[in-house]
């Protein structure tokens, strides 16, 4: 080995013969410490802002092709279940799904409260055409939410098409006095769907919600933990008379709430669904529905199956099995027939 003499380190550094494979310049050897035997592979960038361009156009596109891939497999899955991909919930989704916006209902479920609201919202969005409100949106018959105005209860909506029918529900929509008035406000020309169902059986489904939520609500907000007292004991007076006033059943008398929009809509623009068909056929109520909201009739027995432990139908699409919750369908409590035919011949 000759020593080093020179003060440019690089000259003298021993090239080691596999490193000219590498076509690395010459420059890119280094001695250390002067020691020609002893070389370092010295590597930089020559160009430090060219090569952070080049870093952050690698990173944007690596980015987008994965923005892409995931929605374009979303839609896939969403076409097995549907006919109609539905609309994508990504970023940068308006640039590649134009038509796709938050849109006011073309239709409302109304209610009645307890008599398969939930069940009729979450089989009629089986249908390509229709996108539902995911929760109870509540935007006419509460001031502190129609005071905010139409903007605000179309952010509550779900994307869709413009061929695609959004639906909401919301069941106290049916009771509450201003409703009708407002909802013609905002469309006359709206489809409304209003389920009813037998209405003692209505009553104490009523009944059995309101006791299992005071069963689990804080003494503070039902009063004191005195025990609760039973449906026939809530509905009859003692003197065995019928307690009008009770809630439960002052919101199965039907008639008393349905001339108000009887008077603010076409008769054609309500149709009143059956809510203990629902039960039982569902497909007969979903099909007379389909029809209702001019939709090609798409939901078949396909889409329903009965599940023996939940005691009802549950749906069924391309990519999964689901019943509804467990609070849909609760146990009711055992009510004295005699009570029941008595109520039922005051309906
Ligand atoms: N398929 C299916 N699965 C489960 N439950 C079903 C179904 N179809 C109708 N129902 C009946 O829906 C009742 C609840 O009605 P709502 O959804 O209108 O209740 S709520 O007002 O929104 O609280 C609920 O009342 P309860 O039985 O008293 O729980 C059910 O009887």
């Amino acid at each position: 080995m000759s020593p080093h003499t020179g003060t440019d380190t690089r000259r003298s550094c021993v090239r080691p013969p596999h490193f000219d494979i590498l076509w690395l310049p010459r420059a890119a050897m280094r001695s250390v410490e002067g020691d020609p035997s002893d070389c370092v592979l010295v590597v930089g960038v020559s160009r430090p802002k060219m090569a952070a361009t080049i870093l952050v156009i690698m990173l944007l596109s690596l980015f987008l092709t994965f923005h892409i891939l995931y929605d374009s497999a979303l839609n896939s899955l969403q076409a097995a279940s549907n006919d109609r991909p539905r609309p994508p919930t990504l970023l940068f989704s308006k640039q590649f799904y134009p038509s796709a916006t938050r849109r006011l209902p073309q239709a409302i479920i109304i209610g009645v409260r307890k008599c398969g609201t939930r069940a009729l919202l979450e089989m009629l969005s089986l249908h390509p055409a229709i996108q539902k409100a995911a929760g109870e949106v509540h935007f006419f018959d509460r001031d502190e939410n129609y005071y905010r105005g139409l903007d605000w209860y179309r952010m509550k909506m779900p994307h869709s098409y413009p061929e695609q029918i959004t639906i909401e529900k919301s069941p106290s929509y049916f009771v509450t006095p201003e409703v009708p008035e407002r909802i013609r406000a905002m469309n006359s020309s709206i489809k409304l769907l209003l389920i009813v169902r037998e209405p003692v059986t209505r009553a104490i489904s009523d009944y059995t919600q309101l006791r299992s939520h005071a069963a689990t609500a804080p003494s503070f907000t039902f009063g004191t933990s005195s025990p609760q007292r039973s449906f026939q004991q809530l509905a009859l007076h003692s003197n065995g008379s019928i307690n009008e006033a009770y809630r439960p059943l002052a919101i199965s008398v039907y008639h008393n709430y349905i001339h108000r929009w009887l008077e603010t809509f076409p008769r054609e623009q309500i149709l009143i669904v059956n809510g203990d068909l629902l039960i039982e056929d569902p497909l007969s109520q979903i099909q007379r529905i389909e029809d209702f909201l001019g939709l090609e009739s798409k939901i078949s027995t396909h889409n329903f199956y009965f599940n023996e432990t939940k005691g009802f139908f549950c749906l069924r699409n391309e990519t999964s099995d689901r019943c509804l919750r467990e609070t849909k369908g609760r146990k009711h409590p055992r009510v004295d027939p005699l009570v029941i035919s008595k109520l039922q011949k005051n309906f």
